[in-house]
């Protein structure tokens, strides 16, 4: 293709909200563009990479005979009322109304409108276990879209569903789904971890995420320096093993607290370590008040809470909602004297304390020597993990320490089992003749969030790098002088005979200076660059690996076979 007929609309500079480096080098080599907050235009070099990741995930769906598909992007609210979800996701669930007054809304996943199909087609197990997928666009109104395309309230995903009638044909199909995101991610030439992720409100049990390491990315993952555990700090477990030691138990006293708030005033204050003071924290779970506690010097895990709980509405508590039900403010609250209507959660970290400090429930007030039993009746079932995992400490299986890294999350599969499917009725009759509930998986790959994901792990100095397997164009002719007849004669002969083994050429014609066109190859990323200089003369060019800014001087007799070796070792 000619440059001179290729919209790509190339940035001096980079507008200043553009904050990470994928969104900055899209916006300047011309490749994304902002309609609204979290909308973008993919513009013609951006579409091509999404093709090619596109068809790359298409080929490892279809090897794990996954049937592709697609689904409405707009769909009536009746089937989400069925659900459940309608109601219970917040304002990031896009809802309108069509002109006969009707409810629908914009699809941000489509668990329900899969399962419908399959509840209306399917009848016997003997159709099973089934995959479909499809590649299309999603919504979700974020509340904070940023970084360009990693939080958008538009975005491309491949979402694929399983069914099966048995709990082994959800255990292949994940398993097959699993294999399948190992060669995508490869051959798009990510980086990236499978680690434990929240299957969170999705219900089912165990999902795994797929994070790719990046400064830009909004998880973070925890993994151990000594064995192959990783896990979404959500989900991160630390090492602890009860103590259930006795303590003399002290009398209990209550003493002012006036200017003492935080875990920290109250451990300076009174000379002691932050593990030895309670920190309580209130939620607000479906439509109840629950107090978790933990020892001071860790966090609590909102993610692990709202698991326990199985909520689906969770949120922290506003201070004006803690102080109407225990006429208590922040910085005073702990478990001593809850009302019954409080769920208590106790993590296993504070459940061994002894003596300990505590919020009095009354503000300015504290409670010395609180014990367990004698002061706050605490049962086993409601003790349990409830903290955030800290960098440093020995990780979930006794070996190693957690170490942090972020990540962006590019994958996420869920074993969802019959949550969907009892909700609307998926039933088939098994090989016993008995109506049982589908059990079914749903998997999902952020197909734009990957393509920022390669800029942010692949990038440079000098702007984009693609991978050979997703770039926009294979070969970049960059002739440095188009008015100099030896170099629009080799230029164009090179595109003909690379374009005849089937790669896709971009030649630049522009009338532009050279040090533009080179900062614009460098700032664009194709894999190979072909610079056509003086040397054309004598049928020598050079020709520029991106990934690694290597050059090569090359008759050019030799470049098409050389040009084919240097690609394919990354097809
Ligand atoms: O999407 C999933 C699970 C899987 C991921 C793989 C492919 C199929 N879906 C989880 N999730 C995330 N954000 C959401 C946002 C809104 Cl507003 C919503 F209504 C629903 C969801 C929601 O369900
Ligand atoms: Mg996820």
């Amino acid at each position: 293709m000619k440059q001179s007929k290729l919209l790509m609309p190339t940035l001096r500079e980079v507008p200043a909200d553009a904050e990470v480096k994928s969104h900055q080098l899209l916006l300047k080599a011309g490749f994304i563009r902002p309609v609204a907050a979290g909308m973008f235009s993919y513009l013609p070099m951006a579409k091509r990479v999404l093709n090619k990741i596109e068809n790359i995930i298409r080929e490892e769906m279809n090897l794990i005979d996954a049937n592709e598909m697609l689904v409405p992007e707009i769909l009536p609210a009746e089937l989400w009322e069925k659900s459940g979800r309608y109601a219970t996701y917040g304002p990031a669930l896009y809802k309108f109304k069509n002109r006969q007054d009707r409810n629908f809304i914009l699809g941000p996943t489509h668990e329900e409108t899969f399962t419908q199909l399959m509840s209306d087609d399917i009848k016997s197990y003997k159709k099973l276990p089934l995959v479909v997928y499809q590649i299309q666009p999603k919504f979700r109104d974020e509340n904070r879209p940023r970084f360009g395309l990693l939080r958008t309230r538009e975005f491309i995903m491949k979402d694929a569903y399983s069914f099966s009638a048995d709990q082994e044909g959800l255990d292949q199909a994940f398993h097959n789904m699993e294999t399948a995101y190992v060669n995508i991610f490869d051959r798009v030439g990510l980086t990236y971890r499978a680690i434990v992720g929240d299957a969170g409100a999705m219900g089912g049990s165990d999902s795994k995420e797929f994070s790719a390491p990046a400064a830009a990315g909004e998880d973070v993952i925890a993994y151990s320096d000594a064995t192959d555990y990783a896990a979404n700090l959500e989900m991160a477990k630390d090492f602890y093993e009860r103590q259930n030691a006795a303590v003399v138990p002290k009398e209990l006293t209550t003493i002012d607290t006036p200017n003492e708030k935080t875990i920290a005033e109250i451990s300076d204050f009174l000379s002691i370590p932050t593990s030895a003071v309670a920190k309580t924290m209130m939620f607000i779970a479906d439509d109840k008040l629950v107090a978790v506690v933990t020892t001071g010097d860790f966090e609590v895990n909102a993610v692990k809470v709202q698991n326990f709980l199985n909520a689906d509405v969770f949120e922290v508590a506003e201070e004006k909602q803690v102080r109407d039900v225990l006429g208590v403010g922040f910085g005073s609250l702990g478990p001593v004297n809850l009302p019954e209507t409080v769920q208590l959660l106790v993590d296993e970290r504070a459940a061994d304390l002894g003596n300990f400090v505590a919020g009095a429930n009354e503000d300015g007030k504290h409670y010395l020597n609180v014990n367990w039993q004698r002061d706050v009746k605490l049962s086993e079932e409601n003790i349990g993990d409830f903290r955030t995992a800290r960098e440093g400490d020995t990780a979930v299986d006794g070996k190693g320490k957690l170490v942090f890294t972020p990540g962006i999350e590019i994958g996420h599969i869920f074993k969802l089992g019959t949550r969907y499917s009892k909700a609307l009725g998926a039933q088939v009759l098994d090989k016993n003749g008995r109506q049982t509930d589908l059990i079914m998986g749903s998997y999902g790959i952020g197909v734009s969030r990957l393509l920022s994901a390669i800029v942010e792990q692949k990038a440079d100095d000098d702007g984009l790098v693609w991978p050979a397997s997703v770039a926009p164009f294979d070969v970049h002719i960059v002739p440095v002088n188009i008015k100099d007849d030896d170099q629009v004669r080799v230029a164009e002969q090179l595109e003909k005979s690379l374009t005849a083994q089937g790669l896709e050429v971009l030649i630049d014609d522009r009338k532009e200076r050279a040090g533009v066109k080179f900062a614009d190859a460098d700032l664009i990323g194709l894999p190979i660059r072909i610079t056509v200089g003086k040397k054309a003369s004598e049928d020598i060019v050079e020709v520029k690996v991106r990934e690694s800014n290597t050059n090569i001087e090359m008759r050019l007799s030799e470049v098409v076979d050389s040009v084919s070796v240097l690609l394919n070792g990354d097809k």
